[in-house]
């Protein structure tokens, strides 16, 4: 039983482990002190009931024993009182004047029982002749218990097992012998006890609910036993009977002690039984059985062990109990803590509130609560540090932008002219030449050069010069079509790409800027012109041979006596 509830525990750790129930403290402790209590209390009452059982056992059979020994005992003086009432009468009555019938009567009477009982009292003479209590005589076929020694030299007898004269029924007969005054033999008074009666008394002996008493003569032969049939019948045997394995020991050992217990297992009730033995004194070698269920015998033990698994078990409940309530009051501060850990990391405004505990879970509620002040603390002043580093990094980033589109500005605008630098003009240029290979239309490039523009810087100044070529820039953008690009090429040239225009269309409109540029007024003495070198574009050609064709052309124009424009 002990170990069915250690098992249960077992298993119940076992599927707590496949469960995954171990994810809690509370669970570990839980478990584990319970196993520990229960293994303890379980070999505690183990050893507890080990030592009491051989204890329990021992005195069982001993009071066992004992009892069989008393009823003995018992036995032994009822036949001693027959024999005392015997001689009471012997020594009462004159046994050869008076009447035997008044003696047999006054004999039952001192016996009580009365006329027709079991127990019998009759008159032998010295002529053997037998007279019982209703006055019949009848000569003494088997005079048994009047032979020999027992007629002339013990005050009393006690015989086998024999059969009544009158009644013919197995009796025991107890005789005192009457003797003249020379000591000579006339007869003997007797009582004749039937076994029943023997048997009946024995049925009064019980060590438990199904044990019974019975009788062994000097020879072995049962002379009573609440089984009829093997009265008289049946002898015990000193070697194994296989009815009764183990039997044969009892015997021997009736044959050396006076008292004692052993045990058999009876094959045709499938039992195991014990049997205490003691033998009466009155009665020599005789024995007194008492056979009784072994399962009756250990009925205390039994109750024992089941004593000490219930106690096993409310042990252990209470164990349980203590230790879940144990674990619960360990367990639920850190749950808390937990809580509020877990509150103050996903609400960072939330303050942590502490949890109530004088224990080591209240030191660390503590280190937390500094913790989550000096992290809120740390977080604010690094996020207002974060925002300042923002503003000012967006700051500068406006700043770089407006940096990086001025210097871009600078990187492809001539700074004098504002017109679009040479590298610019190249960017331009291959996008353009793509697309008019892309669409086959035609593009022009002319390019233009100031006529002696270094007499102009000579004669008013460097700067007059500058100031000459903004404003020459200036028109230059304010004539041209919104899809051509003007850009200053270098010094006191300028390039003009004039898209989808062929070089017929491009001399009428340059002609026409070259005309107006003549005739503008650049606030000095003379006028101010330019001579351009213009051609379209050769499908196939580089830029460079493209350009050259260009400046050949220029070449021309200013051979020709310049502020003209020759096509290429
Ligand atoms: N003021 C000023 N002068 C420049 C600039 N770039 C080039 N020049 C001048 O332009 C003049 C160009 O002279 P030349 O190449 O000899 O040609 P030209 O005098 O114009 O004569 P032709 O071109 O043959 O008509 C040089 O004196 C340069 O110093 C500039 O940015 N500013």
């Amino acid at each position: 039983m002990s170990l069915i509830v250690l098992l249960f525990f077992q298993s119940s750790v076992l599927l707590s482990f496949k469960a995954n129930m171990f994810n809690s403290i509370k669970a570990k402790v839980i478990t584990v002190f319970s196993l520990i209590m229960a293994s303890f209390t379980i070999l505690l009452l183990c050893i507890f009931y080990i030592s009491e059982r051989d204890q329990l056992v021992n005195l069982e059979l001993q009071k066992s024993t004992e009892i069989s020994q008393l009823h003995a005992r018992s036995l032994s003086q009822e036949f001693e009182q027959y024999v005392a009432i015997l001689k009471v009468m012997k020594n009462t009555y004159d046994l050869q004047q008076a009447d035997s019938k008044t003696i047999l009567r006054a004999l039952n009477q001192l016996l009580k029982v009365g006329e027709g009982d079991f127990i019998n009292a009759a008159f032998v003479d010295q002529n053997f002749n037998l007279t019982d209590i209703s006055g019949e005589t009848r000569k003494v076929a088997h005079p048994l218990f009047i032979h020999g020694d027992m007629r002339d030299h013990k005050d009393y007898n006690i015989t086998v097992p024999i059969h009544a004269s009158f009644t013919n029924e197995p009796v025991i007969v107890v005789s005192v012998p009457i003797l003249n005054e020379q000591k000579k033999w006339q007869g003997a008074l007797a009582v004749a006890v039937p076994l029943t009666l023997i048997s009946e008394k024995l049925s009064a002996i019980k060590l438990a609910k199904e044990s019974y008493a019975w009788l062994s003569d000097a020879n072995g032969l049962i002379v009573s036993h609440p089984i009829k049939e093997v009265i008289m019948s049946t002898s015990l045997s000193t070697t194994e009977d296989p009815d009764f394995p183990g039997f044969y020991k009892i015997v021997k050992q009736t044959q050396s002690n006076q008292n004692g217990y052993g045990e058999y297992y009876d094959t045709k009730l499938a039992e195991d039984k014990i049997v205490t033995f003691s033998s009466i004194e009155v009665l020599p070698k005789w024995t007194l059985f008492v056979t009784t269920e072994k399962s009756e015998i250990f009925s205390n033990i039994d109750e024992l062990l089941y004593r000490i698994v219930t106690i096993s078990c409310l042990l252990m409940l209470f164990y349980l109990f203590v230790i879940a309530h144990l674990a619960n009051k360990i367990a639920k501060p850190i749950s808390l803590l937990t809580k509020q850990v877990k509150k103050a990391i996903n609400c960072p405004n939330n303050e942590f509130k502490m949890v109530n505990a004088k224990d080591e879970i209240g030191q660390l509620s503590e280190a937390f609560y500094i913790s989550f002040k000096k992290i809120n603390a740390y977080t604010s002043s690094l996020e207002e540090m974060v925002s300042q580093r923002t503003l000012e990094i967006s700051t500068k980033n406006t700043q770089l932008n407006e940096q990086n589109s001025e210097l871009e500005k600078l990187a492809s605008i001539d700074a004098l002219t504002q017109l679009y630098n040479r590298r610019a003009f190249m960017e331009y240029v291959n996008k353009e030449l793509s697309r008019a290979k892309r669409h086959a239309t035609p593009v022009t490039l002319a390019i233009l050069d100031i006529d002696h523009f270094k007499s102009i810087n000579d004669s008013y100044g460097h700067n007059i010069g500058d100031d000459i070529l903004q404003k020459l820039a200036e028109q230059l953008t304010l004539n041209i079509r919104h899809e051509d690009v003007v850009s200053r090429w270098g010094g006191e040239e300028f390039v003009i790409l004039m898209a989808k225009t062929t070089s017929q269309q491009a001399y009428a409109h340059l002609n026409h800027i070259r005309e107006l540029i003549s005739k503008f007024d650049f606030s000095l003495n003379n006028n101010i012109t330019f001579s351009a070198g213009m051609v379209d574009y050769q499908p196939g050609e580089s830029f460079e041979s493209w350009s050259h064709r260009a400046d050949q052309a220029l070449y021309k124009a200013k051979a020709s006596g310049r502020n003209c424009i020759v096509q290429g």
